[in-house]
């Protein structure tokens, strides 16, 4: 559905992308990952045509992005695109004309869409009199007004609480179960490893890893994550390194990477004499692979 090949961009002499390239196949969830100001606006803009890229190349079902493909793209950015002062029935509507539906089909589509995203009893409220997530949700249906084939959503849920998560998730999900394939950006890492089949972390301008997150996984040295508190932190890291266990921070919180899976029993006798205040073993989430990836020198 989507090939996007050796993308190139630059601002002036800042080099953003440098080479990019992914495929997402149709019916795909695919997440684009990458700290702020990685790229991954500059991609969505680049792959609507709003963007001249330097180089590469970018095909949407086979073709060249033109203004013709366009069409086949929906997309909610990050900055709600909606009219504050319009119900949500008229923004629709307004999305409808833009794209050159008929009457008859306007009506259709705009009962549709508000329908899709849960707010047909919301038809004929301004858009300011929405909540947050409901003004997320409408949206996701002007992005959808036109049936495009990919949708793009730029970090989806960023600000919204944990029930309107949820209500977007699912969203997010009927959308693949129509058919479409989805272009995700996110800083929500447990939101990627629900939703996305397949996850790619931009580093430098170009994907750095990529895969699901069973791939992933298999790219870094641990089985399990074992985190600590401790008031001896550099006590436990000349234990663990004497054992040969690699230490990390995630923020400030300290953890080790255990290369199998232990006995609970073993891993405490690992550290027998330092004083702990807790321990816990995890599974290797997105969130060390994400760091491993963005801020190690392995990864480029
Ligand atoms: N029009 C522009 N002119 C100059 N620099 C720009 C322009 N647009 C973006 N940039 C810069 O390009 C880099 C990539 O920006 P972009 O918005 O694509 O990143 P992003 O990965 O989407 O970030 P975020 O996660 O914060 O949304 C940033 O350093 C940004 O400041």
């Amino acid at each position: 559905m989507l090939k996007i090949n050796g993308l190139q961009k630059s601002y002036g002499s800042r080099s953003v992308l440098q080479g990019l390239s992914l495929q997402i196949p149709p019916g795909e969830i695919y997440g684009l990952l990458g700290p702020n100001g990685a790229g991954k606006t500059t991609t969505i803009n680049i792959l609507c045509n709003l963007l001249k890229a330097d180089g590469g190349t970018i095909e949407i079902n086979g073709w060249p992005v033109s203004e013709a493909t366009k069409r086949w793209i929906g997309v909610a950015p990050q900055e709600n695109l909606i009219y504050r002062s319009l119900t949500c029935a008229e923004n629709l509507d307004f999305f409808a004309r833009i794209y050159g539906l008929s009457k008859i089909d306007r009506q259709e589509r705009v009962q549709r869409c508000l329908s899709d995203v849960g707010l047909s009893d919301r038809a004929h409220s301004p858009a300011e009199t929405l909540s947050g997530g409901m003004q997320r949700r409408l949206s996701m249906a002007i992005a959808l007004i036109h049936q495009p084939k990919l949708v793009v959503l730029d970090e989806p849920t960023t600000g919204l609480d944990i029930e309107a998560r949820y209500e977007i998730w699912d969203l997010i999900r009927q959308l693949q179960h129509q058919g479409m394939t989805v272009l995700l950006t996110t800083h929500l890492l447990d939101e990627a490893e629900r939703l996305c089949k397949r996850i790619g972390i931009l580093k430098q301008g170009q994907i750095a890893a990529e895969g699901t997150l069973a791939d992933l996984r298999q790219q870094i040295a641990a089985a399990e994550i074992l985190t600590m508190q401790t008031p001896a932190p550099q006590q436990a890291i000349d234990r663990a390194r004497s054992l040969g266990l690699p230490h990390r921070y995630y923020g400030s919180d300290l953890a080790f990477w255990l290369p199998e899976v232990l006995e609970f029993k073993d891993i405490i006798a690992y550290f027998d004499g330092i004083p702990l205040d807790s321990i816990a073993r995890q599974p290797v989430r997105l969130e060390h692979i994400y760091v491993e990836v963005t801020q190690g020198d392995r990864f480029r």
